[in-house]
Order: C-alpha cells, then sequence, then structure tokens
C-alpha cells in the first residue's frame, strides 16, 4: 500500500521539509505562477515605463510639466473650472498646435491647440476616431442609443437622415414656442418670487427655473407636447434628468474610472451610482417608449401631420418604436441640459456687466414694445431677433466665454497622423473648447475678458459671425465637421429669444460674489449650487 502526502503550497517554502520541491504538481504550479508573475512584471514595465519614456513616437512633443509617478497628470485635467489647466498649459507651454501630457500609468494623451490640428481631427479625418468606448456605453444609458452615441457607418447614416430635420428653415418655426416659454418663464418668477405688488427685489436660483423653460421647449419641438415643468408640475422625466445631470465628485470619479480602466469593469463594480443609473435610465427609457407610443398613434389618427422633430423622423421612415425611443432620449437630454447651461451662463455674465445688460434692453425694447400682446408670429419673431446686432453678439460671445460643453474627447480606432505627428491606435486625443476660446493666440490679448463687442462689425455696424477670429476652427463650442452639434441653429435661436424676452422684463444683478459660482458638470457645465440672482421687474 502507497501512502499519498499532499504538500500545501506554502510549504514548499519550508526548507525543513526536504521532500516539498520533489512533487512534479507542485513544480508545474509554482512554474505557471512564476511565468504568469513574470508576463506581467514585463508586460508592465513595457506599458507604463519602456513604451512610454523610450518608444512612443509623442515623446518628443511639447509636454507639460509636474507628472506624479504613475499617476501622470490624471487628477490636474479636472480642476474647476473645467478646461482650466488646458487654458494653462496652451498658455505657458510653446507648441505647434500639439501638447503631449502623461495620465495614469503614463498613458499618452494629445491635447489640440492650433486650428489646423483640430481641423484633422473633426473634419478631415474625423471617422479615424470614435468618442470613448467606455464612456459611450455609461452615457449611452440615459443618453440614449442616438446621433450622440453611434459611430461610423451607422453614425454617417443617422446624421444623413437627422440633418434635414434641424435644418434652419425647420428651426425658424420654433420662435413661437422659444418667445412663449421665454413669457412664461418670467411670469413663473414673477409669480413665484417678485411680490406681484410692488414688484420689489428678490433672490432665485435661475439654472433650475433655465432646465424647466428648456425642458418645456424640447418636449413641445420634439413632440408637439406640454410638459409644463414651468408651471411647477410634478414631472418624474424633469426629476429623473435633473438627478442625473447634478454634478458630485463621486460622479467625476465614476467617469474619470470609466476612462481608465478596461470597459465595463466599473459599470460591473457594486457602487451605488450604477443602481442609480439603471433604476434612471429603466425610468426614462419607459416615459419615452409612453410617449413615443402615444405620438405614434396621434399621428396616424391624422394622417401624419405634425412639425415636430419626431413627426419628421416618423415621416422619413427609418426607426421602429424602439428606435424612435432611443431617438428621443437623445433629443430630450441633448437639447434642453446645454441650453439651460447656455441661459444661466449668459444670466451670469449679463449681472456682472450692467451696462450691457443695459444697452441689450434697451434694444431689445425698441422692437418687443409690449410683451403682453398676442403672441406674433414666429416667423416675425424670427425676423426681428436675429437682426439684432447686439442681441446677437452678446450671445455669441456668453457661447465663447463659458462653452457648456467644455471638453471634447477622441480616441483613436486606426493608426493615424495630426500634423504629421504619427497616433497611435487607442491614443486619447483631448478639445477643449474652453481653453481655445480664451487663447490669446487665437482671440487676442482681450481673449480672457467678456466683450460682446468683438462680435459686430465696426465697419457696418452688423453682428458678424466670426467674433474677428480669423479661422472657425478658433471657436469649438459647437464642435466641427460630421459630429458637430447638430442642433446648434436651434439652440442659438433658443438662447436668442430666452435672453431677449428675459432682459426684456427683468433686471437682474448676482446675489453672491462672481467668484464664488464654479462651472461643474457631467457632459455640460452649470454653476455648482446654482446661481442665484437678485432680479427686480423692468
Ligand atoms: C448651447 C447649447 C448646445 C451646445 C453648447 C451644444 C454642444 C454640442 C457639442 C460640443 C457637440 C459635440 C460633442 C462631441 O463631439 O463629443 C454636440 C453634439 C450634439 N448635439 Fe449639441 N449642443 C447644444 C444644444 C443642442 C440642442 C438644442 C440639440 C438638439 C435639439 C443638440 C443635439 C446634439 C446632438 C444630437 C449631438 C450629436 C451630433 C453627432 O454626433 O452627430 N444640441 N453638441
Amino acid at each position: 500500500m502507497t501512502l499519498t502526502i499532499k504538500i500545501p503550497f506554502w510549504r514548499q517554502y519550508d526548507t525543513s521539509t526536504s521532500t516539498s520541491t520533489s512533487d512534479p504538481r507542485i513544480s508545474l504550479s509554482l512554474l505557471i505562477v512564476s511565468f504568469f508573475v513574470i508576463d506581467l512584471v514585463l508586460l508592465l514595465s513595457w506599458l507604463v515605463i519602456i513604451y512610454p519614456y523610450f518608444y512612443s513616437p509623442h515623446r518628443h512633443l511639447p509636454r507639460a510639466k509636474g507628472e506624479i509617478p504613475l499617476l501622470g497628470q490624471f487628477t490636474r485635467p479636472y480642476v474647476k473650472p473645467l478646461g482650466s489647466t488646458y487654458l494653462q498649459w496652451l498658455k505657458t507651454i510653446p507648441n505647434d498646435g500639439l501638447i503631449t501630457y502623461r495620465s495614469i500609468l503614463n498613458q499618452d494623451r494629445i491635447l489640440l491647440t492650433s486650428p489646423k490640428a483640430i481641423a484633422e481631427v473633426l473634419v478631415s479625418n474625423t471617422y479615424a476616431y470614435t468618442k470613448h468606448p467606455n464612456e459611450r456605453s455609461v452615457i449611452r444609458r440615459f443618453l440614449g442609443n442616438g446621433l450622440t452615441i453611434s459611430e461610423g457607418n451607422e453614425h454617417r447614416f443617422q446624421r444623413r437622415i437627422l440633418t434635414p430635420i434641424y435644418a434652419l428653415r425647420n428651426v425658424r418655426m420654433f420662435y413661437g414656442t422659444f418667445f412663449t416659454k421665454g413669457k412664461e418663464l418670467v411670469e413663473a418668477l414673477e409669480k413665484n418670487a417678485l411680490r406681484p405688488s410692488t414688484g420689489t427685489r428678490c433672490e432665485v436660483e435661475i439654472n433650475q427655473w433655465a432646465n424647466r423653460a428648456t425642458m418645456d421647449i424640447i418636449g413641445l419641438a420634439a413632440l408637439g407636447k406640454e410638459f409644463r415643468c414651468l408651471d411647477g408640475a410634478k414631472s418624474e422625466l424633469f426629476d429623473t434628468y435633473q438627478e442625473i445631470f447634478t454634478w458630485a465628485p463621486e460622479k467625476d470619479v465614476f467617469m474619470a474610472l470609466n476612462r481608465v480602466l478596461p470597459r465595463g469593469l466599473v459599470q460591473w463594480l457594486p457602487w451605488r451610482i450604477n443602481e442609480r443609473i439603471d433604476i434612471t435610465s429603466a425610468t426614462l427609457r419607459g416615459i419615452c417608449r409612453g410617449l413615443v407610443r402615444q405620438r405614434i398613434s396621434e399621428f396616424r389618427e391624422s394622417n401624419g401631420k405634425g412639425e415636430d422633430l419626431v413627426a419628421r423622423m416618423m415621416r422619413m421612415g427609418s426607426w421602429d418604436t424602439e428606435g424612435l425611443v432611443e431617438q428621443l432620449l437623445t433629443v430630450i437630454a441633448a437639447g434642453h441640459e446645454t441650453s439651460a447651461s447656455a441661459f444661466t451662463w449668459a444670466c451670469y455674465l449679463l449681472a456682472q456687466n450692467q451696462a450691457a445688460q443695459d444697452r441689450l434692453r434697451s434694444e431689445v425694447m425698441e422692437v418687443l414694445p409690449s410683451l403682453s400682446t398676442r403672441n406674433p408670429d414666429s416667423d416675425s419673431i424670427a425676423t426681428m431677433l436675429e437682426n439684432l446686432p447686439y442681441l446677437n453678439a452678446v450671445c455669441n460671445e456668453v457661447l465663447r466665454f463659458i462653452p457648456p460643453v467644455p471638453l471634447i474627447r477622441r480616441v483613436a480606432t486606426i493608426p493615424t497622423t495630426i500634423l504629421g505627428q504619427e497616433i497611435p491606435v487607442g491614443t486619447q486625443v483631448l478639445l477643449c473648447p474652453y481653453a481655445i476660446s480664451r487663447s490669446p493666440e487665437l482671440w487676442g490679448p482681450d481673449a480672457g475678458g467678456f466683450k460682446p463687442e468683438r462680435w459686430i462689425s465696426p465697419e457696418t455696424g452688423k453682428a458678424n459671425n466670426d467674433g474677428g477670429m480669423e479661422s472657425n476652427y478658433a471657436n469649438l463650442t459647437f464642435s466641427h465637421g460630421p459630429r458637430s452639434c447638430i442642433g446648434q441653429g436651434f439652440a442659438k435661436a433658443e438662447l436668442r429669444t430666452l435672453v431677449a424676452v428675459f432682459v426684456a422684463r427683468l433686471r437682474f444683478a448676482l446675489a453672491k460674489p462672481a467668484e464664488d459660482v464654479v462651472p461643474v458638470g457631467i457632459v455640460s457645465v452649470r454653476p455648482k449650487d446654482g446661481l442665484v440672482l437678485r432680479l427686480e421687474s423692468v
């Protein structure tokens, strides 16, 4: 009879046990583990030290200083306001259009600083890049599997179908809606905040009201449906989006980890954010499914009538019910939060610039003598407002000075080049509207100041579309090329109208020091803790 004694793994280190290394099973396990450990060490050495320092094609590019070992500059781009670190680098690091820095585990990042580099990535070579895949898989859950998320041929297809729907001639039809909702916003503030008899001063957090107004607008524009958020009606749709878009430091950490760890890992963790994303995205899909079904049946009953975005999509016939639900999620999310931010920043900047506010008010009052009369039609509002030089200059300057989307990220999916510089697959490329808009090289020495006059031609006294800059690519607020903001005509018209109506009826100042208002955000930036204005009737 043979007696087999199994020796535990740890006993092999026990030098007093002479039999421990003689078992072939133990030697094999040890060998496999050793190979694994050695491979891991070699791989990490290659990825973290040898490749970045000795082989990366970016190692000779101008580089941001002050890396922390292994962490690189990982945390610095998150310094608030978002984009301020990139602006500092852009101003202080001499470069020819590209700056590089290392992020966590020394992964290379490329920051684009010149119009030529931006044009290559966004226009001439746009499909060599995608949005960050991990970020897309998070955002898809609440932004819908629509235009913002799609890539490659799927994106080309959707963009071709949707572009005519957002054409300027169609946007002009919504001016009546923008105008009515602007008036309702002012009336709601008068009713809820200003003391009606005297119209005396009061303090109001405006970003929340702006979100209500833009949510109502997108309800009418996308579906022809009244959401009634300005009426103060309880809206699960509104509350859910507020939960998603309200910034918290934990959400920054969540998104940052998603960007650097393998796909799906962070979303698999038992983290409360994951649970909330699952719940909120299921709620949004449920609500949007109900809205789409209702719209489909109304559409059928009216024999295909309707000028809203979903009715137009139905006429195109390219999507089934679930496809329309995803498109609707995209339109509502992309179309209301960014616009509310833009309006909020307009209030912030005009509240600090009383002279600009007064000048704007007198220009607007000349064409809107009485807001209490019957609503004029969309075409006349459009013609009236599009031709006001100072109104358009103020809106353009607000969008330049505080771009609601301060950062755009791309990842190279094929080996490519920018300005002749090799860009390997997987390289993350950063475009920073905030930094580009404030670059003294592109916008001149007064780039860091709010100056609507730059958008008015001194020769003609009319608004110009370039703010005096030499290249279109010096303004990234709506991005450029095939992936630029498809709703930019809509957004500009909406902002123009809301600002005009607001300024005509209310005088406003900041209730807190300007430097206490910090832009923070998940997709677009809104003021942390809101923007409190001191209002009074005009
Ligand atoms: C002031 C308001 C707005 C700003 C600053 C803004 C900005 C942007 C930016 C920078 C992008 C490109 C993002 C990227 O490439 O990563 C974008 C894309 C997009 N925006 Fe806007 N946006 C605004 C309003 C709107 C509105 C009102 C709508 C719809 C009604 C809209 C719909 C979209 C869509 C669908 C895309 C994706 C386009 C594509 O990938 O082809 N946006 N927006």
